[in-house]
């Protein structure tokens, strides 16, 4: 059955969970507060980079099922769920997560509900932020109660967001019980669950603390094999081989062990720093004092890549052409947000080189965050007269660079691949003087 549903926040997570509602047959209203993103997104243009969610965007506005707003009035008198998808940034200067935008929408969107609905969280949020804002509408609702609240976490990866929104790995409700809210979202997601999906049913605090508990394994997983890294470079050992020889245990399994920059994005690394400041205020930070280390490990790894590219240029940058390719906190991305990219190549810049950036998508997105940074629009231009070439985000164009080629660009064949992304013996046959994190050169 088609619900009449609204996403409140068109982002990264808010976009793609609209698109996809509507693929999956629903009728389904995009609210944002930004009027210049609701009018790309009407238009048919999705305002980042996400493969395949142009085309779900465009078929479900012709089709009718799909629309953007930026009123509340239309949005509270449309929609019988309301999804939030609004930004959950880390505050400044402190590890909690910021909920200003989600209580916005709560407290404009309440007072204007009077008929039964379900809001669903999707955002990310601190645990017991769901029972502080059923309260909160309950209060602010003229229906009262009858308005209820689940919570419902995403787990959508950027790159890889419409497969994930519309073949989920398991799709995770918080509800109360004896409300109705386990049955409207059984038919929100029926689709997917009818293709044998696993629906969790749970209360509040169980879901929120799946969403941040998942993001923090995955960065401690992370942090873990750049420990194994560090060590790797203190004895002489490689971690690609050794990060390949654990993971064929299926107890540990390969994927998330790819050493090198860490983690970035708008998600792990506020995520976690979140996590730490709740469990502090619930007294129960001991639990997590290990995420501070994951935090550090991961931090750590970006002055690595500095030190490694000062090294190779004989102990000073000052003076120096560096090209860095890449500037996205991962590839299939436009996100620039907490990237280990970018983060390199300002201290690069700190410490006197001349740095000139490419990326395939996040050039626009980098332009604006960091706008003293020097920024090419090729690799080659990037890297003409460069004495040190960076690989900061392993896209898939910068894998298949041919060293033979950039070979008369450059003034230095050196390169520094912070992703181990790179054919090693390919660049090393080449003549090049191929640095990286926690390899051994001789096993290659
Ligand atoms: N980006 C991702 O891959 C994923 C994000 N999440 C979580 O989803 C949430 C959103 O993340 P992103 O989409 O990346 O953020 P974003 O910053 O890309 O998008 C947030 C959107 O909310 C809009 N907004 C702010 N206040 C509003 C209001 N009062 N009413 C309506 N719209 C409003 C902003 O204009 C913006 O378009 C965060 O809590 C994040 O942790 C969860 C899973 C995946
Ligand atoms: O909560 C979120 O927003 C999302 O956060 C992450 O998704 P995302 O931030 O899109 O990116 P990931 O693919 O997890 O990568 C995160 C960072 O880790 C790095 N990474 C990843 C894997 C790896 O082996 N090594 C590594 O350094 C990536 O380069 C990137 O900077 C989670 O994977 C999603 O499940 C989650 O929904």
């Amino acid at each position: 059955m088609a619900i009449r549903m609204t996403v409140f926040g068109t982002g990264y997570l808010g976009a793609t969970h609209a698109a996809c509602m509507a693929e999956r047959g629903h009728e389904v209203l995009g609210v944002d507060v930004d009027a210049e993103k609701a009018e790309r997104l009407k238009a048919g243009d999705v305002p980042f980079y996400e493969p395949g969610l142009p085309e779900v965007l465009k078929r479900n506005i012709e089709a009718g099922r799909l629309r953007f707003t930026t009123s509340y009035e239309e949005a509270a008198e449309f929609g019988d769920v309301h999804f939030i998808g609004v930004g959950t940034p880390q505050r400044r200067g402190e590890y909690a997560a910021d909920l200003k935008y989600v209580h916005s929408v709560i407290d404009t969107l309440g007072p204007l509900l009077k008929r039964p609905a379900l809001i669903a969280g999707k955002s990310t949020v601190p645990v017991g932020t769901a029972t502080e804002l059923a309260e909160r509408v309950a209060r602010l609702s003229p229906v009262g109660d009858q308005v209820e609240l689940a919570w419902n976490p995403e787990f959508l990866r950027e790159g890889f967001a419409v497969k994930d929104t519309l073949e989920p790995d398991r799709i995770v409700a918080g509800v109360q019980p004896g409300g109705k809210a386990e049955a409207i979202l059984r038919e929100v997601y029926a689709k997917a669950v009818d293709a044998g999906t696993p629906f969790l049913v749970m209360d509040y605090a169980t879901a929120e603390l799946v969403k941040v508990s998942a993001n923090a394994f995955l960065a401690t997983k992370i942090s873990f094999i750049n420990a194994m890294a560090e060590m790797c470079e203190a004895v002489g050992g490689d971690v690609t081989l050794l990060a390949d020889a654990i993971g064929h245990d299926t107890r540990i399994g390969r994927r998330f062990l790819n050493a090198g920059l860490g983690f970035g994005g708008g998600c792990l690394p506020k995520d976690i720093r979140a996590f730490m400041a709740r469990a502090g205020e619930l007294g129960a930070d001991q639990a997590l004092t290990f995420l501070r280390e994951v935090d550090n490990i991961n931090m750590r790894r970006r002055g690595r890549m500095v030190e490694i590219a000062t090294e190779a240029l004989g102990g000073t940058l000052i003076g120096k052409n560096v090209a860095v390719l890449g500037a996205a906190f991962k590839p299939d991305s436009d996100d620039v947000r907490d990237s280990p990219a970018l983060n390199v190549a300002g201290m690069l810049q700190l410490k006197g080189a001349a740095v000139s950036v490419y990326d395939p998508k996040a050039m626009e997105n980098s332009r604006k965050m960091f706008p003293t940074l020097g920024y090419s629009e090729s690799v080659v231009d990037a890297c003409e007269k460069a004495d040190i070439v960076l690989v900061l985000t392993e896209w898939q164009e910068f894998r298949e660079l041919d060293p033979a080629e950039l070979e008369g660009v450059v003034r230095g064949r050196v390169v520094a691949d912070g992703r181990n992304c790179l054919d090693a013996r390919k660049w090393i046959d080449a003549g090049w003087n191929y640095r990286a994190l926690g390899r051994n050169l001789s096993t290659v």
